[in-house]
């Protein structure tokens, strides 16, 4: 599905900043796999959901999704196979537009471009339909404005625009880690919905370990540009957050170093 093979991004070449931020790194995922992302800061996650995103290209190697080789397409072009949720609930609304206008916009994407009517009530029913499913109450509140939702509400919106026009591949990038505990629990619960109910293949990263090795079918840790631990199957189903720790530990041959992890 997706086959990303010995990515090397440098930044800042031939400066004193010079920084292997992704270091011939190389990654295959399946499809419908839902794989997590942990690793200290500045081992290179998001960089890495930036290459495959396309915010830069790498400086070489090669970037695949369904045998078609996406390494030199720019980002605009991948958007319509790539879907993306950031971890500020800000970021992926408009607020001030209504909930159903930001909803037709994302219905929209990748479809013609000529001038359309208004949302049609067919496209109200869809919309209602999904807002349902997530349980906030927000398919009565269609033309209210995004700026009157909360954290959560906005984070779960997004979640559904990146999801309405089915990806070939989801990225979130610490999707939850700007909520609080009760509402990251529920906003990873729609998640878990959406991935599976629509069969996506899914990147996540999170600083959570607990939420590491629960959601999702693999875990891959990176350090220093570099997957170092892809673990997945019965190994996973028996991994305790202390047995996580200690292959990194081993495999890396460093301490797990971050600021915002959570053990549980
Ligand atoms: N645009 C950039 N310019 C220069 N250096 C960068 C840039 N983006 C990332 N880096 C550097 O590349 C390395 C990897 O950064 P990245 O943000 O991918 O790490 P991360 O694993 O996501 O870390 P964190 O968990 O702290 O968010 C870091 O040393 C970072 O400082």
């Amino acid at each position: 599905m997706l086959n990303v093979r010995e990515i090397l991004k440098t930044f800042n070449l031939g400066t004193i900043n010079q920084k292997i931020a992704l270091n011939k790194l190389s990654l295959e995922l399946f499809p419908n796999d839902f794989v997590t992302v942990i690793g200290s800061n500045g081992a290179g996650k998001s960089t890495l959901l930036n290459a495959i995103a396309g915010n830069f290209f790498v400086d070489s190697g090669k970037i695949a999704i369904e045998n078609a080789d996406i390494t030199r397409l720019p980002a605009h072009k991948r958007a319509d196979m790539i879907s993306r949720v950031f971890q500020d609930p800000l970021s992926g609304t408009a607020a001030s537009m209504t909930i159903e206008e930001n909803l037709i916009m994302a219905y929209r994407r990748g479809k013609t471009r000529r001038l359309r009517p208004a949302i049609g009530a067919k496209e109200r029913d869809i919309f209602r339909a999904k807002l349902e499913k997530l349980g906030l109450g927000l398919e009565n509140r269609l033309t209210h404005r995004v700026s009157l939702l909360s954290g959560g509400q906005r984070q779960a919106l997004t979640l559904l625009m990146a999801t309405l026009q089915k990806p070939k591949l989801l990225l979130l990038d610490e999707h939850t880690a700007a909520l609080d505990p009760k509402t990251a629990e529920k906003v990873l619960e729609l998640t878990c919905n959406v991935t599976e109910q629509e069969h996506l293949t899914t990147l996540m990263i999170t600083h959570n370990l607990d939420h590491a090795l629960t959601f999702g079918n693999r875990t891959i840790m990176m350090h220093e540009g570099r997957v170092i631990l892809d673990i997945k199957g019965t190994e996973r189903n028996n991994m305790t957050i202390s047995n996580l720790l200690q292959m990194f530990e081993k495999a890396s041959g460093a301490h797990m170093n971050t600021d915002r992890m959570i053990l549980a």
